[in-house]
């Protein structure tokens, strides 16, 4: 499924008036339809139901919602939040199909007026404004949002919170806080943004009947979804073997951290890597091996307890490399990072403290021919593009492709919503996980899941896809079962890829 701008949206509606030939007011009735369907199924027609309709084609939604539900024997009425020369078009149309068919339409000559009505009923249905909102909201909209904020005990937004901007990289606007919406077609960027994505309340995406032969030039943006795992989790054949399934390297830890290579590499192996070996500085090892028994290990010489670069790392015999967990910030680390980027030739992936050394070293990295995977938090991408971290989040999208094409890289941006790009700027996002991951460790897991998928048979994007939904959903798996958001632990984490497997593989 796509994540769509407003502009590749219009796009994509355009190609099916155009080029299909099917009529707007068709589509607008088939967008109300599946809203009112969704609607149908799970509210009671002892509830009374308030449209709001604005202007454009949003508020055409909001008729045809409106006209299926009187239909259907529900208490409906509409709201016409702005003058009657403004309903044009397809929106016109339907808003006459709904009064022929017996429907009440108030048109609303004073913002005072609109909150007793609101007041009275138990769902508003927000059609006031949809992804061709042009700056903030201008007044009256502005004032009537605000009564819908204050008063209303149920929101359901029509594709976008009004007042929402679609696209990423606008901070000014005021909006509906929606407690659900309704995405007509495709998501829109703002779903998955930390500034936006909250107004949207609960969300799902329902059809309006775009046909599967329109695509979109411009929108490389994908959800990657349950199935889409499904489909493409390498399958492991019957007669594999432990080389069949990859020989990883961990680069990290030390003896005052000695967890986060041990959680890395625990997470490798339960995720499935054939074999995995943990390079780190000798004293930590102890330490590693009493939690992990079935990993090999690679002594590293050591400073005062962290690892220096007395003794060559041998980069070549493995089939991907992950480096940079609890490895430290000091120069001998950095130098085994350099070594990687000219000597491996495999995938090689840079998490935490790999990350700030590979900031000095971003001309390597662009000149490496192997794959370079790249996993920062906002905040280790913002250090690395040199922006500070609300910037980076106001526009994650633009910012991720722009770095993955300048460096060649694939780039995991952490989050609630992780966006994964190539490095020809196709991106995914996967949305699983949830609070519990924000602590310490969770991201040790997540590059020895990485480290795991990568070594498994299938294209680097859907490897970092994979990994990434598994992360999540082994989170979620456990919070909906033995755990809490409060008292999950990183290492909880490694039971729950167990979890994931056996649900969904
Ligand atoms: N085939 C299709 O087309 C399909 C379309 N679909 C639906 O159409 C929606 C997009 O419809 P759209 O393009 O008509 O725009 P829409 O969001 O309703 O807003 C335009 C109105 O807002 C107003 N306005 C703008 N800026 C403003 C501001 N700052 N402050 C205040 N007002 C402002 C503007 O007024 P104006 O500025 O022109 O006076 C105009 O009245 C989309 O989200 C989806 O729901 C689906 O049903 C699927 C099929
Ligand atoms: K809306």
């Amino acid at each position: 499924m796509y994540i769509v701008t407003a502009e590749e949206m219009y796009d994509m509606d355009h190609g099916a008036m155009n080029k299909v030939g099917i009529d707007g007011k068709l589509l607008m009735e088939n967008a109300g339809r599946s809203i009112a369907a969704s609607l149908k199924e799970r509210v009671s027609k002892t509830y009374r139901i308030l449209v709001l309709a604005g202007g454009g084609n949003n508020g055409g939604d909001g008729f045809v919602i409106a006209r299926t539900l009187l239909d259907n024997d529900f208490d409906v009425t509409v709201v016409q939040v702005v003058p009657d020369e403004k309903i044009i078009g397809d929106a016109l149309y339907h808003k006459q199909l709904f009064v022929c068919c017996g429907g009440n339409v108030t048109v609303m000559q004073t913002v005072d007026e609109v909150g007793p009505m609101i007041s009275r009923v138990d769902i508003v249905i927000d059609a006031i404004a949809g992804i061709g909102m042009k700056g903030r909201l201008r007044e009256p909209l502005a004032s009537v949002v605000d009564v819908v904020n204050k008063k209303a005990s149920y929101v359901l937004s029509v594709d976008i919170p009004s007042g929402l901007p679609a696209n990423e990289g606008i901070s000014d606007f005021y909006a509906v806080q929606a407690n659900e919406t309704l995405i007509t077609g495709f998501p829109k960027q703002s779903a998955f943004l930390e500034h936006t994505a909250p107004y949207y309340g609960n969300w799902q995406v329902v059809s309006f009947g775009l046909p599967s032969v329109i695509t979109s030039d411009g929108a490389h943006r994908y959800l990657w979804t349950e199935e889409q795992f499904r489909k493409t989790i390498p399958e492991r054949g019957r007669y594999s073997h432990k080389g069949s399934h990859g020989r990883g390297l961990a680069v990290g830890g030390s003896a005052e951290m000695p967890g986060s290579i041990t959680m890395t590499v625990h997470a490798a192996l339960r995720t499935g890597a054939g074999l995995v070996t943990a390079a780190t500085a000798k004293s930590a090892i102890p330490a590693v091996a009493s939690q992990c028994m079935e990993a090999t290990y690679l002594a590293l010489g050591e400073t005062n307890g962290r690892m220096n670069n007395e003794l060559p790392i041998p980069f070549d015999n493995y089939d991907a490399i992950v480096m940079g967990m609890g490895m430290g910030r000091h120069h001998e680390a950095r130098s085994h990072i350099r070594k990687a980027l000219e000597e491996a030739s495999c995938p090689l992936i840079v998490d935490a403290d790999g990350l700030y050394h590979l900031k000095s070293l971003l001309a390597s990295v662009k000149k490496r021919k192997s794959p370079v995977v790249l996993t920062p938090h906002p905040g280790e991408m913002a250090m690395l593009l040199d922006k500070s971290v609300p910037e980076l989040l106001q526009k994650p999208f633009a910012y991720a492709k722009m770095a993955a094409e300048k460096y060649g890289v694939y780039i995991v941006l952490k989050g609630p919503f992780t966006i994964i790009t190539t490095p020809d700027g196709q991106q995914t996002v996967t949305t699983t996980g949830n609070e519990g991951l924000a602590k310490g460790g969770s991201g040790d897991v997540l590059s020895g899941i990485i480290l795991a998928m990568v070594l498994q048979d299938q294209p680097i994007m859907e490897a970092l896809s994979n990994a990434c939904f598994i992360h999540g959903k082994a989170a979620d798996m456990l919070i909906a079962d033995t755990h809490s958001v409060y008292d999950l632990l990183a290492s909880d984490l490694l039971h729950g890829i167990s979890k994931v497997y056996r649900t969904f593989v």
